[in-house]
């Protein structure tokens, strides 16, 4: 079969953004003003999962990249995690932090990782799991979920003031700070999958890969449906106060 050309692979993945988390019903009802406080508060917890385990993803990626001119741009994706010591900065960890205090979370029981659902871990390790044995250029493809991430995280800071007044505004600021990073990411990670899934096999296993981050993410929210929608999380038909296991290293 023959290959796509550069612009229609690049169509194809961004083609993939109609299966893009944005479209979880968790997510509309975010969207919507429509969730409670456990909901919200259910979902930056777990989320704050997805945040811690970022940079360990791509540390794993650097791990397995020689190019050193790649590296050299990756590295600064930590950088925006973890912050810097050298220019005195916070990271988006520190930022989801915030955010869990502004809506009332207590930032020991979010480094605890004391309300992170089974399903929500298991999903999240795949991601890391897979940057530690792909090579790094099938890992920098799957992070192209971000070039769907700019709309999600504006439409948070247009709608939320209204919907959720009680959440304070300095919250916030981890989305506004990750939409220009992550239009920077995108143009490194898509430049990355253009030039190296060239056949029309590997493009097809580039979308594949695509798919397998989307599903991450969508059964991140399913896991948090059962728990806060439905009140269904794990055991709590058996317990009153579920306790779940702890990361495995
Ligand atoms: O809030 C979101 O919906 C969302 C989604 C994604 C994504 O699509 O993976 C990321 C982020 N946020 C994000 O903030 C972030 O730093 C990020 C890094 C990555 C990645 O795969 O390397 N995805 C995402």
């Amino acid at each position: 079969m023959q290959a796509w050309t550069k612009e229609e692979f690049e169509q194809k993945l961004k083609d993939k953004g109609s299966l893009y988390h944005i479209h979880h019903p968790y997510h509309k009802m975010m969207h919507k003003g429509e969730c409670s406080v456990e909901q919200i508060r259910g979902w930056v917890a777990n989320r704050f999962y997805y945040q811690i385990n970022i940079p360990v993803k791509d540390a794993a990626i650097l791990a397995n990249c020689r190019d050193v001119k790649t590296r050299r741009m990756w590295i600064q994706r930590i950088v925006d995690h973890d912050g810097s010591i050298e220019d005195n900065t916070l990271g988006g960890i520190e930022a989801w932090l915030k955010l869990g205090e502004a809506v009332g979370l207590n930032r020991q029981d979010m480094l605890d990782e004391k309300y992170i659902l089974p399903g929500v871990r298991f999903a999240v390790d795949a991601y890391v799991n897979f940057a530690r044995r792909a090579s790094w250029q099938e890992a920098a493809c799957s992070s192209l979920t971000e070039m769907f991430a700019p709309e999600i995280h504006q439409s948070r800071l247009n709608t939320w003031p209204e919907n959720y007044p009680w959440i304070k505004s300095e919250g916030l600021s981890y989305f506004q700070m990750r939409l220009s990073q992550a239009r920077r990411d995108v143009n490194h990670g898509l430049a990355i999958t253009l030039a190296h899934f060239t056949t029309r096999e590997q493009q097809e296993h580039a979308l594949n890969i695509l798919q397998f981050k989307l599903d991450i993410l969508w059964s991140m929210l399913d896991a948090m449906t059962l728990a806060y929608q439905y009140e269904r999380a794990p055991y709590s038909q058996l317990i009153d106060a579920p306790v779940y296991h702890k990361g495995i290293f």
